[in-house]
């Protein structure tokens, strides 16, 4: 239970990752602030955590069972804490999926939007209103560089952090772009088994053997430590009402975020793409260090760093 004066962090996907190590951290926070109830879907994968938490567990780091995606387990879970209080949501559980679009069924992708979107508006509802009756709280979404080019789903953050400021709750997008946890991993044997049916040869092609060996040199260049993220999203959650809306956490990937800015008919970051991967390949990686060296650096104030 917290103790008077802690605030209750409510993460969600923490069994592993990023989830896992922000659990630990703000578990372990030097000056006691937190008390942290940390969620997975299936307690049998509770044991890296447990260990990684230490003395924290049981202190100020608690165990629940929560499924993003079934409506009861989210309501039993917030149910289950007293005055069903959580000062801080962090919105972290979430699934990947990679391939050509005509290769994924209808299904599997329904899947991801079950877990990486309504997971999340399931968790909001349950917990958004009491915060509103309270004028308190922070809802943290562990979002992506990728969801950059989602506008409609950012469309939705957006108007929820507008209006929720009216009643002192604020909304964070934390935006990591390749962090090195079991999601890529779990992306690279997913592949692995898939023989992608329904895409022609030269695509199957192009995804394996071009996009693929690029996209694992991009996490081995630019790949975060989930260390790093937790860092940034403590320094989000420390920031309280003033805390920015969205938050890149990683430098080297920001000259990719701000071509798209930069000319405002998609011109110039579609055909920047095209080039560093079609034409580049293997020297990708010095290419995104010259993007950095060309805009100096300057990009990197708009980043919230892990340091
Ligand atoms: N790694 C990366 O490069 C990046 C990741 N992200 C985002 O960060 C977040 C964390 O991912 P990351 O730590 O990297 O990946 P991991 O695969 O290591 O962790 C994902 C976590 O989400 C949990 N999860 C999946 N489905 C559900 C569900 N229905 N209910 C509850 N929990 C669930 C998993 O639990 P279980 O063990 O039960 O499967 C696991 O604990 C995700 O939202 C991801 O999209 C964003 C940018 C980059
Ligand atoms: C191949 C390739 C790219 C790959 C980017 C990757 C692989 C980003 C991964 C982000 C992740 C994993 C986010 C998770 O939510 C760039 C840099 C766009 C440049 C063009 C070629």
């Amino acid at each position: 239970m917290a103790n008077p004066g802690q605030k209750v962090v409510l993460i969600t996907g923490c069994s592993s990752g990023i989830g896992l190590r922000m659990a630990v951290m703000l578990a372990k926070d030097e000056k006691q602030r937190y008390h942290v109830i940390a969620t997975m879907r299936d307690l049998k994968r509770k044991d890296k955590l447990v260990e990684a938490a230490g003395d924290a567990y049981g202190k100020s780091l608690s165990l629940a069972v929560l499924d993003v995606c079934t409506d009861e387990s989210v309501k039993q879970c917030i149910d289950g804490i007293k005055n069903r209080h959580v000062d801080v949501l962090i919105n972290n559980a979430g699934i990947g999926l990679v391939g050509p679009v005509e290769s994924i069924s209808i299904a599997e992708m329904k899947s991801v939007f079950e877990t990486n979107f309504f997971g999340v508006i399931r968790m909001i509802k349950e917990v958004m209103p009491d915060m509103k009756k309270r004028k308190g709280g922070h809802i943290i979404v562990v979002s992506s560089v990728m969801g950059l080019q989602g506008v409609v789903f950012n469309d939705v953050y957006a108007c929820l952090a507008v209006q929720l400021l009216k009643f002192n709750v604020t909304m964070s997008m934390i935006e990591p772009g390749p962090v090195h946890t079991e999601f890529e991993s779990k992306m690279i044997q997913d592949v692995r088994q898939k023989e992608f049916p329904g895409a022609d040869a030269d695509t199957v092609n192009y995804f394996k053997n071009v996009y693929l060996p690029s996209s694992v040199d991009i996490f081995e260049t630019l790949g975060q430590t989930p260390d790093d993220i937790a860092r940034c999203t403590k320094k989000v959650i420390e920031q309280g009402s003033s805390a920015r809306f969205r938050n890149l956490t990683n430098p080297l990937y920001t000259p990719i975020v701000a071509l798209k800015y930069a000319e405002e008919t998609g011109g110039l970051s579609v055909h920047a793409f095209y080039h560093m991967l079609f034409n580049l390949g293997p020297l990708m990686h010095v290419s995104m260090k010259a993007m950095q060296y060309l805009t100096c650096g300057c990009l990197r104030s708009r980043t919230i760093s892990p340091n």
